[in-house]
């Protein structure tokens, strides 16, 4: 088969056949491969080259052209970097008695292959494409393989073709590949037709490739697809910056940005806004555009919770009662709660709803623990779940978004705690068992780090609460608010319409941290003093100077006999010679260097060796790991050594092992350095901060306060004194668009819904004692 009629014109490329596969991943299909030269249009004289793409099977014996770009690379040298191919088939009766008999081809072995091509002659391959009857008559074929060996051809010349295709508009292999699984042999037709609806249908089709399709095919500028187009993809990316919405006329503007071109008004923008309303494919409210999952997230969760609230607690205790077991709760917790404490106790107790906030060390676990004594004592029940049974579940429910804060929630709590997605039985795909028909079974409900939970996931949590439950949430509202959209915790504060105590006494404080003082510091915006003391330290260098700073910190933590797992380094970004990728490195290095002994797998991003700490970087609730938990490879199995016949790498988090396979990693990173987005929810005994001026776009101060209030015994602060002081003192003025706050005010009747909650000014505990 020639060169394909959509091949890239005047494009360079190198036929040639492969030699070797230098490394393959399964699931991305990523290749580097050695190719004997047999051909090129390249000013190229070698015989042979290292070829680097997303091909779906490359095969021996078979010959490719290659279309691409020359790539030098530091340690390899000169290699090709293949942008589309498409297997070369000479129409002589040997070439395509190879290509059919070749291991792509189940079941045809050269003898049928040679009767095909005698039946079928030189164009074989087109008439069994084309014409589903042409194997009918070749004589011994069975009609199963003679289906398969179809079915396969057309997949593997239909991708090649589709490929080949999309690289005239520079769509890459890896891209051309997911489309193609998508719409299969429609794919050409598809894009034809309407190249701005694969901007939806295909995670990561950008709009400007789609306009550059558009362009090409003669699209108008102003076709109402791609406004419409145009729209959507704003608001994506406008809900990737934590909105909830935009404001109309900022929608507006961004789209006349995004087109760009004379032809548009804000009328007809607007215009198009109204049809992708009216067709519900967007919700315009008050002058606010959403995405309908967005504005039904927000909805929905502010009518649950006036459910919640509207339905009130059946049992009073009275005031004496209950500053006599809060005695009790004292003394034998060998405490004295302080004033706020003690009013977030009596109030919680009190109220269908409460929310508790505070900075760390003002005693938010200690009040829980509070809480639920009170609560069982009240209710006369167990604290403890052996006394439960399935007929009697266990009335407390404790969750967190992340397992690594539900696991921290476990351990100070007492009690058993699990995250969201799992109480909620997210089963990764389809949604959650738990929802409105099917409740969560239990009387009290304590959420912590609320500050991380986004819009999404507050409507599915609250729609599982049924009416009679009482719920807690508890979080700091000063920490990064939800890597997804919407900034819950602070519009439900905002609000003014939800019972909450705020925390500020710091207890922690007083038992001599640092780390604390410098938290507290940041969040009343006093001066941060940087002096050395017991628990922390400063130390000065440039961005260059960073990595060989951390690795030695690092080094001098483990001689210590700290653990890899206590000690945390925490970065902003991942570029930049101090950044998280070039740390990751350094540190791997120092800490699990190459042995011969010991096993490895690459990856195309990095090189994963047994003993090597990690990180899962999505929920993957089928194997109850979750986004930042952290683990360790323990094992390296190769394909012979397995009866998947297939590389895999065992991770050990806290309480199971996980198998991972190729396709599955790029679901975790090296996790010496992690980003200070994912270690929200977190705690580390000792943690190092880089802060150099590189990092100025991410240093703002909820971001350096979340990073702090990660390390429990000892910070380490590494970098530019001034990059610290500045970006403690920058305030994120990125204010997300959202409308919880007022929608709750409209629902709630703007009152705060008070429990009655006698005044406790009058009595004191002690009195009872
Ligand atoms: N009323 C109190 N009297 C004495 N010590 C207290 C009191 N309240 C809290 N503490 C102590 O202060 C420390 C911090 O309290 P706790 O862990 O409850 O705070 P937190 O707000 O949950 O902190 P973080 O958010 O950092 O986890 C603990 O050692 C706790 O025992």
């Amino acid at each position: 088969m020639e060169r394909d009629k959509y091949a890239v014109e005047d494009q360079g490329y190198i036929k040639g056949e492969l030699v070797y596969t230098i490394f393959h991943n399964q699931a991305e299909q990523f290749s580097i491969a050695k190719i004997k030269v047999l051909e090129t249009n390249e000013a190229f004289k070698e015989k042979d080259i290292v070829i680097k793409g997303y091909f779906s099977n490359l095969q021996e014996e078979t010959s490719y052209y290659f279309y691409g770009t020359f790539e030098k690379h530091p340690r390899f040298g000169t290699q090709y970097n293949v942008t589309s191919y498409q297997t070369f088939i000479p129409n002589s009766k040997d070439g395509l008695v190879a290509y059919l008999s070749s291991d792509l081809f189940y079941g045809v072995g050269k003898k049928t292959a040679e009767k095909i091509v005698d039946q079928l002659g030189e164009n074989a391959i087109t008439k069994i494409i084309n014409d589903p009857k042409a194997l009918a008559n070749v004589a011994g074929l069975k009609q199963a393989t003679a289906e398969s060996l179809r079915t396969a051809l057309q997949e593997n010349q239909g991708f090649e073709h589709v490929a080949v295709y999309l690289a005239n508009y520079h769509i890459g292999l890896k891209m051309a590949q997911k489309i193609y699984q998508n719409y299969k042999d429609e794919a050409i037709h598809l894009i034809e037709e309407d190249p701005y609806q694969f901007v939806f249908d295909i995670e990561g089709f950008g709009f400007r490739t789609a306009d550059e399709i558009a362009n090409q095919m003669g699209l108008s500028t102003s076709h109402p697809n791609r406004i419409g187009a145009g729209c959507i993809y704003v608001l994506q990316r406008s809900v990737q910056d934590g909105h909830v919405f935009l404001p109309m006329d900022k929608c507006i503007n961004l789209v006349m940005e995004l087109l760009a071109t004379i032809d548009l008004s804000e009328v007809i923008i607007t215009e198009r806004l109204t049809e992708l309303n009216r067709d519900k494919t967007i919700i315009i409210q008050d002058g606010h555009v959403y995405l309908p999952s967005l504005y039904y997230a927000e909805d929905g969760f502010s009518t649950h919770i006036k459910r919640i609230l509207t339905k009130p607690i059946e049992h009073q205790t009275p005031m004496a009662e209950l500053m006599k077991i809060i005695g009790d709760i004292e003394e034998s917790e060998v405490l004295s709660y302080g004033k706020e404490q003690f009013t977030a106790i009596n109030q919680s107790i009190h109220s269908k709803l409460m929310i508790l906030t505070g900075g760390p060390g003002t005693g938010k676990t200690t009040v829980v623990k509070g809480i639920l004594n009170a609560y069982a004592t009240i209710h006369q029940l167990s604290l403890n779940p052996k006394d439960y049974d399935n007929e009697h579940e266990f009335p407390f429910i404790l969750t967190a978004p992340t397992g690594r804060a539900a696991k921290r929630l476990t351990e100070s709590a007492g009690l058993p705690a699990q995250t969201i997605h799992r109480l909620l039985g997210w089963d990764g795909n389809s949604g959650f068992d738990k929802n409105e028909h099917e409740p969560l079974a239990g009387r009290f409900l304590i959420i912590d780090e609320f500050s991380m939970v986004d819009s999404w996931l507050a409507n599915h949590l609250f729609k599982a609460i049924p009416d009679d439950m009482q719920v807690l949430i508890v979080g700091d509202e000063d920490q990064l608010p939800s890597v997804g959209p919407g900034q819950v915790l602070s519009d439900l504060l905002g609000s003014d319409c939800i019972p909450f105590v705020r925390l500020t006494e710091v207890y922690r404080q007083k038992e001599g941290s640092r780390i604390i003082q410098i938290a507290h510091e940041i969040k009343n915006d006093a001066p941060v003093q940087l002096q050395n003391d017991q628990d922390f330290s400063f130390i000065p260098c440039n961005e260059l100077q960073m990595v060989d700073v951390i690795t030695k910190i690092f080094t001098k933590a483990m001689d210590k006999g700290f653990d890899v797992r206590d000690v945390q380094v925490l970065a902003p970004m991942y570029r930049s010679e101090a950044g998280i990728t070039k740390i990751n490195q350094a540190l791997q290095q120092i800490i699990n260097p190459k042995t011969e002994q010991k096993r490895e797998v690459k990856t195309q991003d990095a090189v994963y060796r047994k003993g090597d700490k990690v990180i899962q970087l999505v929920n993957q609730p089928e194997d109850g790991v979750y986004n930042g938990d952290i683990g360790e490879v323990v094992a390296i199995f190769r394909e012979e050594e397995n009866t998947e016949n297939v590389e895999q790498l065992v991770i050990a988090y806290d309480d199971k092992e996980v198998v991972y396979e190729p396709k599955d990693y790029r679901n975790i990173m090296h996790a010496y350095c992690i980003s200070i987005h994912k270690s929200q929810g977190s705690e580390f005994p000792i943690v190092i901060l880089p802060v150099v001026r590189t990092y100025h776009r991410m240093l703002k101060k909820n971001l350096l306060y979340t990073a702090i209030t990660r390390s429990k015994q000892s910070l380490i602060i590494c970098g530019e004194q001034q990059a610290f002081v500045k970006g403690v003192t920058t305030v994120d003025t990125n204010q997300r668009y959202t409308s919880l706050k007022e929608s709750l005010i409209a629902k709630l009747d703007s009152k705060v819904i008070e429990p009655e909650v006698e005044d406790e000014d009058q009595l004191s505990p002690y009195d009872f004692m």
